[in-house]
């Protein structure tokens, strides 16, 4: 991770999540009611941008958000208890004695509700600026207990990469960049140059997970999640089909969805798949980006004039 945080707070740039491969087992009791997960995380170069800058002791916390689509954080009733980057923020104050006298900036980037972990991403980027703000030295084991606590695919938005989920989510087997199984992941066309088509809806995983229960999974999906997610939301499956039917991919729903994830790996075909989209109105958003990467800290000073 790069330097310190800056006299002025810290920044942590923080990417999405894609799920290459997802395998959804059983509700399980000793999962706390959640289902079995054997999963294939990536983290992808959407990013939010987190700034954590020390209020006045006993202030208290606040919370700002940037950005074009903020989905359903935007409503003027939006709770910022809610905000995961905020449960994040108690969290580590509880778990360290600390007062949670932090202003927390969210610039989103990330689609919110769209199967790409933005909240997760939110919330560990805040759980790693508070580990450099406040110098706490926590180990990985103790923040990945921490982050297991507030949600399913947060532990793997702690660290990025490539990682192996198992449990529900929490267990992680980091992979090797240069191992045999990424290199087996590259030989499929899973990592690389990437086109994510997102959509103004989102889909709530609770509700994808429970409908998934009666629907269950498509027979050759990489993903369980996702003949769920095409039923819940058609246009997803209008946009693989586009893209199946154009000879690009691997084509699949990230996670939950609605968004859907293309890998391109080649430039034309990203403009031939992007032209076919708009042309069928089949995403309301297209973002281009590369995986998989890691999240960046770096310190915030202040700007002129602030
Ligand atoms: C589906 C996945 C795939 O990586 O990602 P997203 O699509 O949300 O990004 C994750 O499992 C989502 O993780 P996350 O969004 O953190 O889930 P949580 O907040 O912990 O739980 C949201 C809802 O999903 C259910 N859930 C979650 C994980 C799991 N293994 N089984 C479940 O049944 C929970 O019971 C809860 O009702
Ligand atoms: N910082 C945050 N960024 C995005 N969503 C958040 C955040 N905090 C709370 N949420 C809520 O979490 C829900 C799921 O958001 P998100 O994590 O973006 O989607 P997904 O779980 O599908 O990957 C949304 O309903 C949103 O209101």
């Amino acid at each position: 991770m790069s330097p310190a945080a800056g006299r002025d707070g810290v920044g942590l740039y923080c990417p999405a999540k894609i799920n290459l491969r997802l395998r959804v087992g059983p509700t399980r009791t000793d999962l706390g009611g959640r289902h079995r997960l054997d999963t294939i995380y990536s983290a992808v170069g959407i990013w939010d941008r987190v700034e954590l800058r020390p209020t006045e002791p006993g202030s208290g916390f606040r919370l700002s958000l940037e950005g074009e689509q903020l989905g359903d954080l935007n409503r003027r009733d939006a709770d910022p208890h809610a905000n995961l980057a905020v449960k994040a923020l108690l969290a580590m104050a509880q778990a360290t004695g600390h007062e949670p006298d932090v202003a927390i900036h969210i610039v989103k980037r990330i689609p919110v509700g769209a199967g790409l972990a933005g909240g997760s991403a939110d919330a560990a980027g805040t759980m790693l600026g508070l580990n450099r703000l406040w110098n706490l030295g926590m180990a990985a084991a103790d923040l990945d207990r921490i982050a297991a606590s507030l949600g399913a695919d947060l532990p793997f938005c702690l660290h990025g990469g490539l990682s192996r989920g198992t449990g529900f989510g929490q267990i992680l087997e980091p992979l090797d960049p240069d191992g045999p199984k990424v290199q087996r992941l590259s030989r499929a066309g899973l990592t690389g140059h990437l086109l994510i088509g997102a959509y103004e809806s989102q889909l709530s995983t609770a509700r994808v997970y429970k409908a998934f229960d009666l629907i269950g999974p498509g027979p050759h999906d990489l993903n369980d999640l996702q003949e769920t997610a095409c039923t819940l939301h058609p246009r997803s499956r209008q946009a693989l089909d586009l893209a199946r039917r154009a000879g690009i991919g691997p084509a699949f729903v990230s996670g939950s969805g609605p968004s859907v994830v293309v890998m391109a790996p080649r430039p034309e075909q990203a403009i031939a798949l992007i032209r076919l989209w708009r042309e069928q109105n089949a995403v309301d958003r297209i973002i281009e980006a590369d995986s998989p990467v890691l999240p960046r800290m770096v310190p915030l000073r202040v700007t002129h004039g602030q």
